[in-house]
């Protein structure tokens, strides 16, 4: 059997996406999501996306994310942002956009090059010492550090989302370095990849809030270098929580193709 593909990356966090409108593709085979992810093997990539059609009324479509691992995961920042580019891709949607994913309902524009992905609200931020946990619609442990350059991610990830506390559920795990009043450098260990990644769109969206919430930053729009590129990110502080949560950056289709599958 062959299988159409689309590659897309965000800030260097890469994904296959497949146009499942018509249903075809089979939804529970681990096995086959995580051989398309492999980069030996098949096309390779952090994760994988369906775009379905919409189930609720006014959506434009429905995400559906696996993590390369081949399970199905929770949000996914950067994959959001670039199925909004293939729905565009696709002429599904304009320069705005409503969909639905696993964490809930997500708008979503277009402009100049950049898609822009409105985030879960965000409620409760834990802080243990210097560290914060929050869900951004995905689980990320935030970790305020100096020498980002040095630092081994995965070695040092994997220690963390392993632990006692996390072992079960599993996080990810996000190191920074602070470069100014608003502007942050973040490494992330992302689960399901068990790896670093080049970037994470929940990641940095759970930094830019945690260093709101820890008062490293006072404003309410923040910049975040990742390895991959730059995103930012924007807020209402709202007493103890954050609304208006908004994720911008790069979405670009790489190529196209057709893939042999065994599974
Ligand atoms: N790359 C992502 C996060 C994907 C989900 C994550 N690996 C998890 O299992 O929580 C992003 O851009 O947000």
């Amino acid at each position: 059997m062959t299988l159409d593909f689309y590659k897309y990356q965000g800030t260097g966090n890469d994904f296959v996406i497949i146009d499942n409108r018509t249903q075809f593709f089979s939804k529970n085979n681990t096995n086959l999501v995580n051989f398309l992810c492999d980069r030996k093997f098949g096309i390779g990539a952090d994760g994988l996306m369906l775009l379905e059609k919409p189930e609720i009324e006014g959506d434009d479509f429905k995400m559906v994310y696996y993590n390369a691992d081949g399970n199905q995961s929770s949000m996914c920042g950067n994959g959001g942002r670039c199925l909004v580019a293939f729905a565009n891709f696709l002429g599904i949607i304009k320069d705005e956009a409503q969909f639905t994913a696993i964490d809930g309902p997500h708008k979503a524009t277009l402009s100049n090059g950049l898609v822009s992905l409105q985030m879960q609200d965000v409620k409760e931020i834990q802080q243990e010492g210097e560290d914060l946990f929050l869900d951004t619609g995905s689980p990320h442990h935030i970790e305020f550090t100096g020498a980002l350059d040095s630092l081994d991610v995965k070695k040092q990830g994997a220690a963390i989302r392993y632990n006692q506390k996390y072992k079960e559920e599993g996080t990810n795990v996000n190191f920074v370095e602070q470069l100014s009043a608003n502007e942050y450098k973040v490494r992330t260990y992302e689960r399901g990849v068990e790896d670093e990644t080049l970037s994470c769109g929940t990641g940095v969206t759970a930094v830019a809030i945690a260093a709101s919430a820890s008062n490293r930053t006072s404003g309410e729009s923040v910049k975040l270098h990742t390895r991959g590129g730059e995103l930012s990110v924007s807020f209402i502080k709202d007493g103890d929580g954050y609304s208006e949560v908004w994720l911008t950056g790069p979405a670009t289709q790489v190529f196209k193709g057709e893939i042999v599958c065994k599974l």
